[in-house]
């Protein structure tokens, strides 16, 4: 049994507050469009699956429980669409909650053409709860096809087990349950293929410590924690007996030609690898693909605020050791205070990336350096490319 992100039954959503973890064990109830907002935007639920899935949950525990405003089909339309634009914006690099709010108005809209004000209210809840229920099943895919894979490529066998490296958290806590990149780490330790798994802290937030660390020992998974800054001595020095063969990431957004918007850090452990001769592979849905944009030059990459970096836990720490809870710089600090620069994200030019693992294949790259999606993603193509 694994952790959960989510627990939700229709009319009720409780969202496991992250940044409590692994202290503290508390779900938060989230029944508007305001409070998942919230939850999302201050990282109380992370992780790009899991934002979309909070976002159509949260709206649609709002609307069971109405009073929907209007009394047309249309009126319900325009009000979830005004819904989702606005839950959209609530953190703008992962693609899965832009491809979530799009999925959402199509189905609604295909309901108001003829249908009741309630029609599109119950299609609403439906389409969520779809979403919900179809991540599961892709991450098992993706744990399927990435571990096939690695036997394939990379020698993973009973006989010859495999350790990896993963970044940030791409689990339960990231998803419905399974994970992505560390679903393939499940999958792969289901399969007695796995040897060991290391996961790095991923500073600044510690998704890497305080939540895949928190996966992998609830689990029994044997791994070891390190910090983003020991990676090139793990792989340089690495012992046979580690047999490290393959970093595994998961991805916030990968667009046309394969490059891959993820936490902040992995592009510099995919050139650590690629030093190495350690592959590289990205596992994410389909829903985590943007065919729209061509190249990595087009995400846009979300800063966060500098406290994130200036205050440790929520305390300061002083040169002595001693910890000052909730010490708040003042305006008359401000001045003597560090500049911070805080991308979330950054972004791994599809030559260093190996493979893509989604639900639907595994996409290798290409001769002339990038991927091609359309054997996984034909009629997704087909729409981008008639626009
Ligand atoms: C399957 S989670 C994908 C992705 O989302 C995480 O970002 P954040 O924790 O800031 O939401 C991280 O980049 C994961 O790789």
């Amino acid at each position: 049994m694994s952790l959960q992100a989510v627990k939700y039954s229709r009319g009720r959503l409780e969202v496991l507050d992250q940044l409590r973890l692994p202290h503290e064990f508390h779900y938060d109830s989230v029944a508007t469009r305001a409070e998942a907002f919230d939850s999302i935007a201050s990282m109380r639920v992370r992780g790009a699956p899991a934002i979309a899935i909070v976002a159509s949950l949260g709206l649609a525990v709002e609307l069971h429980h109405g009073p929907v405003p209007g009394t047309t089909a249309e009126e319900a339309v325009s009000h979830i669409d005004e819904a989702l634009d606005y839950l959209k914006t609530s953190r703008p690099t992962a693609v899965d909650l832009g491809n979530a709010v799009e999925q959402l108005k199509a189905r609604v809209r295909l309901c108001g053409a003829g249908g009741s004000k309630q029609d599109v209210v119950d299609a609403f809840i439906d389409e969520a709860e779809a979403i919900l229920e179809r991540d599961l099943r892709t991450n098992l895919a993706i744990g399927e096809f990435g571990t096939a894979w690695l036997r394939a490529k990379a020698g993973a066998s009973p006989e010859a087990t495999v350790s990896v490296l993963t970044h940030c958290n791409t689990g339960s806590l990231a998803t419905s349950g399974h994970g992505t990149a560390l679903g393939i780490v499940r999958t792969l330790q289901a399969g007695k293929l796995l040897r060991h798994v290391f996961c790095t802290e991923t500073r600044p937030y510690n998704q890497g410590s305080r939540l895949t660390a928190f996966e992998l020992v609830y689990e029994g998974i044997p791994s070891t924690l390190i910090t983003d800054s020991m990676a090139a001595s793990l792989f340089g020095g690495r012992k046979s007996d580690v047999n490290m063969a393959a970093v595994i990431v998961g991805a916030d957004r990968v667009v046309r030609n394969g490059d891959t918007a993820n936490k902040i850090g992995t592009y510099q452990l995919a050139v650590v690898a690629k030093h190495h001769g350690v592959k590289f592979i990205v596992a994410a849905p389909t829903t985590s693909i943007d065919l729209e944009t061509p190249t990595g030059a087009g995400i846009k990459i979300e800063e966060r605020r500098a406290e994130e970096l200036t205050q440790v836990t929520g305390a300061v720490v002083r040169p002595d050791g001693s910890v000052d809870e909730g010490t708040k710089v003042t305006v008359a600090t401000a001045d003597r205070r560090i500049g911070v620069w805080n991308p979330a994200f950054d972004v791994t030019p599809a030559e260093l990336i190996d493979a893509i693992v989604t639900e639907k294949g595994v996409v290798e790259r290409g001769p002339d350096g990038s991927f091609d999606f359309r054997p996984i993603m034909a009629e997704r193509w087909a729409a981008v490319a008639g626009q």
